[in-house]
């Protein structure tokens, strides 16, 4: 089956996100920056992104039987004191909108914005389509200025089948450890990709794109390893253990969100490791767009060799972590994680 039709609406509308993105990291405020429930911070640009997604597809695939599962939900702004948030995210869709200008309508109120929000709200599961989205994945580093994505999937019967996953500040040349890349003036890049049908590049500013695929390096020496920016996302000490295993040389490459899915998905680095700490499940979100992106060279597992399953609702439930590198490295990878983990749990029985 093809989804052309659903890929290019996918583009469109992680496209028109990530302008919204972009504008508001530019001239970030204060007061765009609010705290969850899990104390985690959400901004203007995840609600509004996450609203914009909501509308394009709707507007680009007018369907009865839409069904999404997203990260954000409206009821923050809904409560006392959430209006001129949800006045500032209002007004920053409906200026994205107009300055696209593909669609004739009168402007979006607050009640649209947070109804199309909420079309997030869906369990997923095995049977039918559901979008998954995460309208800003590493909100932490789109606040410090860095790296971030604006991840969409669809799942269709329990897998995903295809995945777009823009990141504005990813450089169009390959990424490494060695140099400090600048921000300023980056295009940014959209990656996307259908099931059978490889994984595309492009620029976000829409120059034509090319075919990309995972490092093929059998050589660990020569293959560099992406991990979270964030140490308490991911355990860097075990990923190190496991890269000193594997014989890899390079020191890792730290960046934000399922941007390292996209630069893996292109040949920069071979590898990457995320080990979340004891008790953290993770969301489908987190991973569904950057999974299918990296399929073209490249296998996505957990930490027992096994395929994330995408059918369990909003959480995916694995072994321990997950691990990405191409088919024939992937042995030797997944010896090292399990000689890592055991050592490991020997020496802090608690892990
Ligand atoms: N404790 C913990 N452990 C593991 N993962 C966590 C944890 N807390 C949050 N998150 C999720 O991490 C998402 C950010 O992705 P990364 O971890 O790849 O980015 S980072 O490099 O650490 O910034 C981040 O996604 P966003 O919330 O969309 O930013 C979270 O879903
Ligand atoms: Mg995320
Ligand atoms: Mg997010
Ligand atoms: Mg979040």
């Amino acid at each position: 089956m093809s989804y052309e039709k659903e890929l290019k609406a996918a583009k469109k509308a992680a496209s028109l996100a990530a302008q919204l993105c972009q504008k508001v990291q530019k001239a970030l405020l204060q007061s765009d920056v609010h705290s969850k429930s899990d104390k985690s911070p959400v901004t203007v640009a995840d609600y509004g992104s996450q609203a914009l997604v909501s509308f394009v597809l709707g507007k680009e695939l007018p369907t009865a039987s839409f069904s999404m599962v997203a990260e954000e939900d409206s009821a923050d702004l809904r409560k006392d004191g959430g209006q001129d948030t949800l006045e500032r995210i209002t007004k920053l869709i409906n200026d994205t909108l107009s300055s696209d200008g593909s669609y004739d309508l009168s402007p979006l109120s607050g009640e649209d914005v947070l109804t199309a929000i909420d079309s997030g709200k869906s369990e997923g599961g095995p049977n039918g389509r559901h979008w998954v989205l995460d309208p800003i994945d590493g909100t932490k580093g789109f606040l410090r200025g860095d790296q971030y994505a604006i991840a969409l999937a669809l799942l269709d019967e329990g897998k995903v089948v295809l995945g777009v996953l823009a990141c504005p500040n990813l450089p169009l040349q390959p990424i490494g450890n060695t140099e400090k890349h600048s921000l300023q003036n980056q295009a940014g890049c959209l990656f996307f990709a259908e099931v059978g049908g490889g994984t595309h590049m492009q620029s976000l500013d829409g120059s034509l794109s090319t075919k990309v695929h995972v490092s093929s390096t059998v050589n660990p020496a020569e293959a560099s390893f992406f991990e979270s920016y964030e140490a308490a996302h991911s355990l860097h000490d075990l990923s190190s253990s496991i890269a000193t295993k594997l014989g890899v040389q390079a020191p890792p490459v730290r960046i934000d969100s399922q941007a390292k899915y996209g630069a893996l998905s292109r040949g920069d680095g071979a590898i990457y490791l995320r080990f979340p700490h004891k008790g953290y499940r993770e969301k489908i979100w987190d991973h569904a767009a950057g999974c299918i992106v990296v399929t073209a060279g490249g296998v996505v597992t957990d930490a027992g060799g096994n395929p994330l399953d995408f059918s369990k609702g909003r959480f995916l439930d694995l072994d321990t972590g997950i691990i990405v590198t191409n088919q024939k490295l992937m042995p030797l990878l997944l010896k090292a994680v399990q000689d890592a983990l055991s050592e490991s749990s020997q020496a802090t029985p608690s892990l």
